[in-house]
């Protein structure tokens, strides 16, 4: 990283709440209070002293005395508290440490707060104590202390104004601070911009007040160009998700500092472009449609995340010809569509959906007609995969005789029997269930020409998509009395919300189960689709790993000490052979590379010495069929 050309401002920091997560003040209540009885009490009542004064709703001078009255703190609490602050400065400020080592000429710790405990902290990060302008604590005989120093001018109101006046920098000055304190730095004319720092706690008053709200130190240093420790903010990057995934989703991508807004149904095409622009990351189920109309007004889309099995709703290749990976979660609902499946298949043997509502009507129909064990039956899978194959396993557990077909060679288990087509399965199935996957040419799979190929009786279950069934021809089998049942889970449209209304030819019809696409809704397969999804994306964007993504070449590297280099482009030959010749002319030393191409794009992850010309990224972005290129650190 090069030296910023022009000359730092001066950067004059807060130091509670801003250089560290925490209030010193309440902290030092905490550890000269515990064990006491009244520890919670005293501590709550000194926080509300200090959130009052940091909004500027109380006086300064007032919610420091009446703190420090109620403290009850000695000089030998105060060597526990500066350890427990250096295990508390703000995690932006950790991560650049670097920075405030090398510029630390230019900048000032001016705080409120009291030198017996921030020149320790803050001196790890190379600031002198000349440069810490803070309180001092006076104490009594038995080194209780009693109070604030009353000549120092930090203890009166406005005294950051008076402490700046004092200091008279030559140069611009920049404040970055939580409370109002450091705002009216700037209203008296002292500063020539204030930043509201909100990585720790955002005040709405001060925030009003800012010429810029830093959610990190990084987006700081971002804006001014300075060097910093990660390639970019992560506090830039924008999380939509829509479609109500689990909570620890959004906790998940929050934790990592991103912007996450969430929708709780799904959008419709005109209402997700309107929705998309700036977004980095789409989280969304089984419903919302990403069309090319909607990838198109993407301006900042990185990654897609289904946070679901299927991928269909997605317009994939458009997505990778545009340098969006896109994520799913392959197996994280597997087991609970399995269970779900087994579960109809028992019910729809007993005749359960007819009988059920009948006993709620106060009917007693006691009667064996039409109701069979499903022991020794045959289960006819249609679409071997990840959900067909373990059911396949489970289903003989209990008795069952497996048939399987699917289009791909598939790996037989247990005494699975393979079909070579669909009609041979359908002829010798007492239960047809599918499980094969969406794809376009799969739209009305079973019509009526298969339905009239099943036994008669036989049962057919849907929780795989709606469109690979033919709806229609689907009641007309169940009226007419050739199946003996069915269990639906997926339509060919589904409401948007559950608000929405929902109808079907299927409603009313005998002996079958209609369920709101709730094969994969299960606590257990929502959370743990919650944790996988957001662990793929975020290793995609940390690192460049593209590992089971649906739509990307595979590429996973080791970490070095490297800065690396990703690079998307159109897969045209020479691409690479131009990328390292930029390199080369550039004197770059390549510490690893690695391409991988599909019919469409290539993807090549290339690690770098760390010190560079900054020309090369740029002479890199402009390497013919680049269609994304970012730069990792
Ligand atoms: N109801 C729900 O809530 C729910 C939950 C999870 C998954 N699903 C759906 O279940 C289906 C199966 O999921 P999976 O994880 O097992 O998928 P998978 O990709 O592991 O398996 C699908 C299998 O179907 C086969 N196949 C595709 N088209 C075929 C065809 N025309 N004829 C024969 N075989 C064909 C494929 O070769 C593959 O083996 C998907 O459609 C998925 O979207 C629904
Ligand atoms: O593809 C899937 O995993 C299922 O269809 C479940 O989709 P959902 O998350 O929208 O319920």
């Amino acid at each position: 990283m090069p030296d910023p050309a022009a000359p730092l401002p001066y950067l004059v920091f807060d130091f509670d709440s801003t250089f560290t997560q925490v209030e010193g003040l309440d902290e030092l209540a905490e550890i000269a209070l515990h064990g006491l009885p009244n520890q919670a009490e005293v501590v709550g009542q000194i926080r509300a002293l200090t959130d009052r004064g940091m909004s500027g709703e109380l006086n300064f001078q007032d919610s420091l005395a009446q703190r420090l009255a109620i403290l009850g703190a000695h000089r030998r609490h105060l060597e526990p508290l500066v350890e427990r602050l250096k295990g508390k400065v703000s995690e932006s400020i950790r991560r650049n440490g670097d920075f405030f080592r090398q510029f630390a000429d230019r900048i000032y710790v001016v705080s409120s707060g009291f030198r017996e405990f921030i020149e320790p902290v803050v001196a790890e990060f190379g600031i002198v104590p000349s440069h810490v302008l803070a309180n001092t604590f006076t104490f009594d005989a038995d080194g209780r202390i009693t109070g604030a120093d009353q000549t120092n001018v930090l203890s009166r109101n406005g005294g950051k104004i008076l402490q700046l006046k004092a200091l008279d920098l030559p140069g611009p000055v920049y404040v970055l601070g939580d409370g109002y304190t450091d705002y009216q730095i700037r209203e008296a004319g002292l500063a020539n911009r204030f930043y509201a720092y909100t990585e720790n706690v955002s005040r709405p008053s001060v925030v009003a007040q800012a010429d810029e709200v830093l959610p990190t130190f990084d987006e700081f240093l971002y804006q001014l160009k300075l060097p910093m420790t990660l390639s970019y903010p992560k506090n830039r990057i924008k999380v939509l998700l829509l479609e109500n995934p689990d909570a620890r989703a959004a906790e998940l991508f929050r934790a990592e500092g991103y912007q996450v807004e969430e929708v709780r149904g799904g959008l419709d095409e005109d209402e997700l472009i309107e929705r998309i622009e700036g977004v980095s990351i789409l989280g969304i189920r089984s419903k919302t449609q990403v069309t090319e109309r909607v990838l198109a007004a993407a301006n900042r889309l990185i990654s897609i995340g289904a946070f679901c099995i299927g991928t269909n709703q997605i317009a994939l290749d458009e997505a990778m010809s545009r340098g969006i990976a896109v994520f799913n979660a392959p197996f994280s609902n597997t087991r609970s569509v399995v269970e779900l499946t087994l579960g109809e298949i028992i019910v729809l043997a007993r005749r359960i959906p007819e009988k059920n509502p009948k006993m709620h009507q106060g009917t007693w129909d006691k009667s064996a007609s039409g109701a069979f064990e499903i022991r020794g039956k045959t289960l006819g899978i249609v679409g071997y995969g990840n959900i067909g194959s373990q059911l396949s396993v489970v289903s003989e557990a209990l008795g069952l005789k497996v048939l399987y077909y699917d289009i791909a060679e598939k790996l037989q288990l247990g005494n699975a029997v393979k079909c070579k087509t669909l009609e041979e399965l359908l002829k010798q199935s007492d239960i047809v269930t599918l499980h094969i996957d969406g794809r376009p040419d799969n739209k009305n799979f079973i019509g009526s020409k298969e339905l009239a190929q099943m036994k008669p009786g036989a049962l057919l279950l849907n929780n795989a998509r709606g469109h690979v069934v033919d709806v229609p021809a689907l009641a007309a089998a169940l009226r007419s009395g050739h199946l003996g049942g069915a269990a639906v889970d997926v339509f060919p449209y589904e409401p948007k919300t559950n608000d929405e209304p929902f109808e079907t030819e299927l409603r009313g019809l005998p002996n079958v189960i209609l369920t709101p696409h709730i094969g994969g809704s299960t606590a257990e397969a929502q959370r743990n689709i919650a944790e996988f999804v957001p662990e793929r994306i975020m290793q995609y964007i940390n690192t460049g790993n593209t590992q089971q993504s649906v739509n990307f070449p595979n590429i996973q590297l080791p970490l070095q000490q490297a800065h690396r280099l990703i690079h998307i482009h159109a897969n045209v030959p020479g691409v690479l052979a131009k990328i390292n010749n930029v390199l080369a002319a550039h004197h770059v030393n390549i510490l690893g590379q690695y391409l991988k191409t599909n019919e469409q794009i290539g993807y090549v992850i290339t690690d770098i010495n760390k010190e560079y010309d900054q020309d090369v990224i740029q002479a890199l972005r402009e390497v013919e069929h680049t269609i994304k290129f970012r730069v990792l650190y």
